[in-house]
């Protein structure tokens, strides 16, 4: 968002136009400075001085997770920005992020009204809307019990514990196969690329109970647009905050715009045909759960909180968007640090040989012998903190913080990836050492070390796709770890640098895989 907010400030601030905008901004500013009344008892938020119109903008950068852990160093673990004409209130450190989302989570749980979340799922989304506490709380509940259901649902066979299990291992034997395939006929392949594909494939399952073959280009178009989504909808883009700025073309915007529609049309040409073939008598995946859903309600008379049948199906975007970006970005992150460390790697391959052995495929039971494997996932989530802000919250009323007062309405950050590395809570926090998870003779894994890492976020708005997310990379990445060996390419070196956005990728690069034989073991 800072990024993209510089340029078109500075190709604009000779008209009239922003002359008139840069006086009413100030006048704006300044009354609301001197007119905000300040409870009994309460402090006025520190942080850093704001330059008219862009506010703070340069100052944040084009890194914010760093920029703002810095400014965390200066203010304190409640202090705000203001990024063009809105104040940010940026709040970091476990126990005070603990405080605001879980102990104060009723006042801390809304979301902004951004600009740009207007275009996502047509501004019916359950994650990014702004829909009051009453219709939120009851969507968030069906998306919940849809995904428990579709993922705890007996396998069509016994020799799997559950669907979700048997959509992994069923998609993670195809990507071996896949990247066999490519390593074959190019050498090389680009990790992301790849695994996106076949974690799609898992969500499309649940949600659409269908799955794409690895060329099909409608789906590979859609789900690697993730990077224009997330650049946008990472702290929202110029318009977001210089409301003016709306009427002007940006070619950022733009391009999330179409990938929102990209991404609705897509949805709703699958919800279509779900309605066309629809039997209530079987219910086939989670878009046939949510269709019964708003055909039931009908007959409730008794249903209190009203949600149009549109939000209720609509429900599937939420949980298709969410559910491949986030956990392809997880497993491509933890394939690069398995490159850039392969004495790790090997020791990930050792603990799978010893307990679970190389003939028969892993399985989610076997999470609790593989303690290692646990750790190094930990340690991936905490050291690349690829979500390093949860989606925006808002206050739904006046509040205090810390002793701060926060009025109603302000948007508030949550920096994951400072609390990911806080030297207060973390040894050697910019180092990569799964073992700081491992009791000293590497057999259990501290729980509540591992629960100190925040990539999920915490209380109300906590992702509801955390137990298939962790799931979905502990059983990938078991299956990866047991037949393959990643490699960089000869005078390649890894590059682990985050590129920023909603979800950080690591550089888009080519590795290679090697599958691993009985005889080289
Ligand atoms: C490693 C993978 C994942 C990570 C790191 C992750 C992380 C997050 C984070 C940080 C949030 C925002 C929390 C907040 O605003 O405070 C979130 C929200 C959400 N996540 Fe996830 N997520 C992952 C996978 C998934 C999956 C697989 C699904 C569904 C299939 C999912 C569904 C959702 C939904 C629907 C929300 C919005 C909840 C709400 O606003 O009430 N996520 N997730």
């Amino acid at each position: 968002m800072v990024l993209m907010m510089v340029p078109l400030v500075g190709s604009v601030s000779v008209s009239e136009v922003l002359v008139a905008l840069t006086t009413a901004c100030l006048v704006y500013l300044l009354v609301r400075y001197f007119s905000a009344e300040l409870p009994e008892g309460l402090r006025r938020l520190p942080g850093p001085r704001a330059l008219p119109i862009i506010g703070n903008v340069l100052e944040v950068g084009g890194r914010p997770y760093l920029s703002l852990t810095a400014m965390r160093k200066r203010y304190g673990d409640v202090f705000q920005i203001q990024l063009g004409m809105r104040p940010v209130v940026v709040l970091s450190g476990l126990e005070t992020v603990r405080q605001a989302l879980v102990r104060q989570g009723e006042e801390f749980s809304s979301r902004p009204d951004l600009y740009s979340f207007r275009f996502i799922n047509e501004g019916k989304s359950l994650t990014f809307s702004t829909d009051g506490a009453g219709v939120w709380r009851a969507r968030r509940k069906l998306a919940y019990n849809a995904l428990r259901s579709f993922s705890t649902l007996k396998g069509t066979t016994p020799e799997y514990s559950c669907m979700l299990e048997e959509h992994i291992c069923k998609e993670a034997a195809d990507l071996i196969q896949q990247l066999h395939g490519v390593m074959e006929a190019d050498g090389n392949f680009d990790p992301y690329r790849h695994i996106v594909v076949s974690v799609a494939n898992v969500i499309c399952g649940m949600c659409f109970g269908r799955r794409y073959n690895h060329n099909d280009q409608e789906l590979v178009g859609l789900v690697t647009l993730s990077h224009e989504f997330g650049e946008v909808a990472s702290n929202g883009n110029p318009a977001d905050f210089i409301p003016a700025l709306r009427f002007l073309p940006s070619k950022a915007m733009k391009r999330f715009v179409d990938v929102n529609i990209r991404f609705i049309t897509f949805v709703q040409k699958i919800v279509s045909e779900h309605y066309a073939s629809f039997d209530k008598d079987n219910i086939r995946d989670i878009t046939d759960s949510l269709i019964n859903h708003c055909e039931d309600r009908k007959l409730d008379e008794n249903s209190n909180i009203q949600v149009s049948d549109e939000k209720i199906v609509g429900i599937v975007n939420d949980l298709f968007g969410a559910g491949f970006d986030t956990v392809a970005t997880a497993l491509s992150w933890s394939v690069m640090y398995m490159v850039a460390y392969p004495e790790l790697q090997e020791r990930l391959h050792q603990e799978l040989k010893r307990k679970v052995d190389l003939d028969r495929t892993p399985r989610l039971s076997d999470k609790q012998h593989l303690p290692f494997l646990e750790a190094f996932i930990l340690e991936s989530f905490r050291h690349s903190s690829f979500l390093p802000f949860t989606i925006p919250h808002c206050t739904s009323k006046d509040t205090s913080l810390n002793g701060y007062f926060i009025p109603k309405d302000t948007c508030v950050f949550i920096n994951q990836w400072q609390i990911n590395h806080d030297p207060e809570q973390w040894t050697d926090p910019s180092s990569f050492n799964p073992d700081r998870f491992l009791s000293a003779d590497g057999t259990e894994v501290n729980k509540l070390l591992g629960e100190k890492v925040m990539m999920f976020g915490m209380g109300k708005r906590r992702c509801i796709g955390e137990v298939i997310a962790r799931n979905e990379v502990f059983l990938f990445l078991a299956i990866l770890v047991q037949k393959l060996q990643f490699l960089a390419l000869p005078g390649q070196p890894v590059d682990l640098t985050p590129e920023y956005g909603l979800t950080m990728k690591h550089k888009r690069c080519h590795i290679k895989a090697i599958v691993r034989t009985r005889d080289d073991q």
